[in-house]
């Protein structure tokens, strides 16, 4: 198998067996875009990836090449490698996302989709009621994660799904759903890429392409904004600011609550009896006490929050729905017209059947409560402020605790006043469930990735503070 390939698939920010020992098993072309100009052709490719171990797990990445007959300059930093291929010849291969040429040809197929390609099925859909601007250029954008984001000038935004797999991708369903029944506070779908692959009998779904939200600036970097402005004023309370986040926080609240319902009345809403609750608290017990061999200090916090998930054994019912899955402040917007909510994709690490099912709306109320949380202990942690220094980290500590609850409770008002209901005993119990098992998460996430805020989740606990 191709050495270039594999290099370069192991360096990329989207993959995610990094640290595993893995092989790359074979790779599929399955898709040519048409209308190539002389000297370039645009393949999509099936990367099949398998760890090592007894399960020998695999993986499947989308990886869409430009292969060129000579070298491009402008393009120098996309170079995959230089090889020879039995039906392009010898080419000089780029990642496509990277080349104006290749998604001009992406986004022509998109406004006007071919009937056939040249291999397998690339089946091209659009919705109506938007004419899309094919003069603009592309633009990969830098902060790149699991996928490839590729904006359209000012005019749209495809995502390229990197890590696939066969069957309904969250993000288009959903996105499909809230944008036909007009939502405002998601970036309209304009389109998405369908692989039918006949030697499974199975559709993947490749690429979506949607608004791109000229205005929006992203909710994490307001936040700590606001927090900023907060610890300069050393003398002033939260709501004394000119920062204060409080009217955002609750306008998110209102915007939770209607994507919520525009998603109950559009997908199906189940009610799951006290056995199921009883599965769902013993999942938590279970990602604790594997947390807890990860991160010990958890320890000495697991009888409270065990008795957190027996609180929530005394439920005899929930409702699920479709909700978000991954919500922090990081998947939303600011625009001028107001909160989007991006990402529907749920947690990436999940099986796409997990992802998929129905769960309640406080997992998506308690990931923005925690946000709420990180971004003043995130500030705090970089010794910002203005404060005495004889008792700088207390009042750091305090004013951050002072933001995180203000937020919390403009943000959870909202949410109840919009959705008609009280925060009762249950939704109360329930939504402590989901805090605690995301704060647990949490501490294997920053353990993991960022152990300097592993501090953050520990102190939500109620041990030491930052
Ligand atoms: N419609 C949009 N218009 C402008 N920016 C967007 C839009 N949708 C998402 N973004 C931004 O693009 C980046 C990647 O989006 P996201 O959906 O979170 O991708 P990923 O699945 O790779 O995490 C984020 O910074 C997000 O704020
Ligand atoms: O967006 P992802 O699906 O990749 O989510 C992962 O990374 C998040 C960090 O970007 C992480 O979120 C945690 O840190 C955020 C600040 O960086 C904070 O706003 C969140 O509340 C906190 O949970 C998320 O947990 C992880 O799954």
């Amino acid at each position: 198998m191709n050495e270039e390939l594999r290099s370069w698939i192991a360096e990329a920010r989207w993959f995610g067996g990094k640290g595993r020992d893995w092989e790359l098993t074979a790779v599929r072309r399955v898709g040519e875009l048409p209308g190539a100009p002389e000297g370039l052709r645009v393949s999509i490719e099936l990367a099949e990836v398998t760890y090592a171990g007894d399960a020998g797990d695999t993986e499947l990445y989308q990886l869409p090449l430009a292969w060129y007959d000579h070298p491009q300059d402008r393009i120098g930093h996309a170079l995959v490698g230089e090889w020879h291929d039995d039906d392009f010849g010898q080419s000089f291969v780029y990642d496509a996302v990277h080349d104006r040429e290749s998604m001009a040809l992406w986004l022509q197929a998109f406004a006007a989709p071919p009937t056939s390609t040249a291999r397998g099925l690339l089946d091209f859909h659009s919705l109506a009621g938007h004419e899309l601007d094919l003069g603009s250029h592309s633009t990969l954008f830098s902060g790149e994660q699991s996928n490839s984001s590729v904006a359209f000038g000012e005019d749209a935004l495809m995502k390229v799904f990197r890590k696939v797999t066969p069957g309904v991708n969250p993000d288009i369903a959903i996105h499909q759903v809230l944008t036909e029944a007009g939502s405002t506070h998601v970036a309209a779908l304009y389109g998405w890429l369908d692989l039918v692959d006949d030697e499974t009998n199975t559709t993947i779904q490749l690429a979506m392409l949607q608004q791109f939200l000229r205005t929006a600036s992203d909710g994490w970097d307001l936040a700590l904004a606001s927090v900023r402005n907060l610890f300069a004023e050393a003398d002033l309370h939260a709501d004394e600011v000119g920062g204060d986040f409080a009217g955002e926080a609750s306008r998110l609240g209102v915007a939770l609550a209607e994507v919520h319902a525009d998603l109950a009345a559009h997908f199906p809403v189940e009610q799951r009896d006290a056995a199921v609750v009883d599965d769902l608290a013993s999942a938590m017990e279970g990602r604790l006490s594997a947390a807890i061999d990860m991160v010990p200090d958890l320890a000495a916090h697991g009888a409270s929050l065990r008795a957190t998930y027996d609180r929530l054994r005394g439920l005899d019912h929930i409702d699920v729905q479709q909700v978000h899955g991954d919500l922090h402040l990081g998947q939303t917007l600011r625009t001028s017209k107001g909160w989007k909510i991006v990402d529907f994709e749920g947690e990436p690490a999940k099986p796409l059947a997990e992802r998929l099912k129905p769960d309640s709306v406080w997992r998506d109320v308690a990931g923005m409560i925690r946000s709420f949380d990180y971004a003043p202990r995130v500030v705090a942690l970089t010794g910002a402020g203005g404060f005495d220094a004889d008792a700088e980290a207390e009042q750091r500590s305090y004013r951050a605790g002072e933001w995180s609850a203000r937020n919390r409770t403009a943000f959870l008002d909202a949410y109840t006043t919009q959705r008609g209901e009280d925060l009762g005993p249950a939704a109360t119990t329930l939504l402590d469930a989901y805090l605690a098992d995301k704060v647990v998460y949490e501490a294997v996430y920053e353990a993991r990735n960022r152990p300097g805020w592993l501090s953050i989740p520990l102190a939500a606990l109620g041990g030491t503070t930052t």
